[in-house]
């Protein structure tokens, strides 16, 4: 069934198709790798959403690099964010590494700067972050862009390639904006 179809998530229009972000993944990588190939950074997927590009990004990342894992969110299949909520912090130790954070979407930015806030607290050398989706509109929290982005979104509610509206369309290939 066509996205557009599923009753939940009526109305969504494709405005990034697959092609368009397979070519993100890839700039992203390309810039990443320009940067950090001597670094072994220590690369750390946001849960849940971040899981489908860090899967894409870091095989593209062709040096030595470590992974784990973090999850906070403060959208919980809402569509407007509340106060960050942790779930698990990665059991790596933080202490002097150089640290990428992958994510899927910067939009008000608490979520970033929650995590390099958490980040830096626990001894960091540095913190960047690599997001797909940059969405553009004047809320962003104060201090807050992506050392790296694949897109930039206008300021409609999104999903698809790791974005989730109503817990679902996570999986879809490109990116729909929706009116909720
Ligand atoms: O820039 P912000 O306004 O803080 O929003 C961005 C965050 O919101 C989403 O996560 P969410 O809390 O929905 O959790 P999820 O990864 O489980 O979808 C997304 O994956 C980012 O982590
Ligand atoms: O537009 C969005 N879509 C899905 N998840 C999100 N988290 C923040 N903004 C969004």
């Amino acid at each position: 069934m066509p996205w557009e179809d599923v009753p939940e998530l009526k109305g969504a229009e494709l405005i990034f198709d697959a092609d368009a972000i397979e070519q993100a993944y890839d700039r992203i990588a390309a810039q990443i790798t320009s940067q950090y190939s001597d670094k072994r950074p220590l690369i750390l997927s946001v849960m849940i959403g971040g899981i489908i590009p860090a899967g894409q990004i870091v095989p593209r990342l062709d040096f030595p690099l470590e992974m784990d894992y973090l999850h906070a969110t403060r959208y919980r299949n809402e569509t407007r964010g509340g106060d960050l909520v942790w779930h698990a912090l990665p059991t790596s130790s933080f202490e002097d590494r150089d640290i990428i954070v992958i994510d899927d979407i910067l939009d008000e930015g608490f979520t970033l700067v929650g995590i390099i806030d958490a980040l830096k607290a626990g001894g960091a050398r540095s913190v960047a972050t690599a997001v797909l989706v940059n969405k553009i509109h004047e809320r962003k929290h104060e201090g807050i862009s992506a050392d790296f982005f694949g897109v930039e979104a206008p300021d409609r509610y999104l999903f698809g390639a790791g974005m989730d509206c109503k817990g679902l369309g996570r999986n879809a290939p490109g990116i729909y904006a929706i009116d909720v």
